[in-house]
């Protein structure tokens, strides 16, 4: 499972100053569950996650994933997770299966079960059409495919996944929405980010809506919109930012 505890991360900008992207972030996030993270562009999101990935160290706070701390076993928390972002590589010479089967070697999975592994991934994320196309010669939907398969190899309890339908045409999209609830169903801790609003109607157990690096509500997609009183969940989310610049505005001019 994953809990982050008050996470705050600071940049030094050369041009900004010191940027707060993350501001005392806490949420939870059990097994057979997806929470999600929406915000809009800048909000915070993928610094959140990179934290949470171990790839960037929090400035404050704490989260352990699957029960260790991200600043004291960072190793332990690789080895639990797998973690999609925009940055996800692959290996244009090698073809979709070639690399599944390279990650499988990397990730220790032993020649007897890779095969059936690799399999189950092109069969679960629709890659067998292309499976022996070159890696550089995929479609931007086709790479994605394979990056989420290239991430999920090892089988770790807890999946991440930075908008992990950003640019993509909605058949990928609903492959890769399928994908995440089956993870769901198989008991692993999910986490995603987006600014998709349906993508939290359909898959969120739980939603935080993040807005200048602050978590400004939590809960079921339900409650947020009982919250705010309104039926539509790209309104409820309006509704929260606007309310909170207007705040943010007044705390200025006061
Ligand atoms: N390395 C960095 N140096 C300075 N500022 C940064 C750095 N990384 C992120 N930021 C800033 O932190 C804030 C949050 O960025 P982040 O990428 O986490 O947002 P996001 O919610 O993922 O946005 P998007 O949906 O556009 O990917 C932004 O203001 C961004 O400019």
């Amino acid at each position: 499972m994953i809990e982050a505890n008050k996470l705050t991360k600071t940049f030094r900008d050369r041009k900004r100053g010191l940027v707060r992207a993350v501001d005392r972030v806490s949420f939870n996030c059990q097994p057979g569950q997806i929470f999600g993270l929406l915000g809009a562009n800048g909000a915070g999101k993928t610094t959140t996650l990179r934290m949470l990935g171990t790839l960037l160290e929090p400035t404050r706070g704490t989260a352990t994933v699957a029960g260790y701390d991200v600043a004291k076993h960072p190793e332990d928390v690789r080895r639990s997770i797998g973690f999609l972002s925009n940055g996800t590589a692959l290996y244009g010479r090698l073809t979709a299966r070639e690399m599944l089967e390279y990650f499988g070697r990397l990730n220790g999975i032993h020649n007897s079960q890779l095969r059936s592994r690799v399999d189950e991934l092109i069969e679960q994320l629709e890659i067998g059409e292309f499976q022996n196309g070159r890696c550089d010669k995929l479609s931007t939907g086709q790479k994605q495919r394979v990056s989420i398969a290239r991430s999920i190899i090892h089988r770790p309890p807890v999946m991440i996944f930075d908008e992990p339908t950003t640019g993509l045409d909605v058949m990928t999209s609903q492959t890769i929405m399928n994908f995440i609830e089956r993870c769901r169903d198989d008991g692993l801790t999910v986490v995603f980010s987006t600014h998709i609003m349906s993508e939290v109607e359909r898959l969120c157990d739980e939603v935080a809506i993040v807005h200048h690096g602050k978590i400004a509500t939590e809960g079921t997609v339900s409650e947020i919109k009982a919250q705010t009183g309104e039926d539509v969940l790209e309104n409820a989310f309006l509704k929260i930012a606007h309310q909170l610049d207007a705040q943010a505005e007044a705390e200025l001019t006061r």
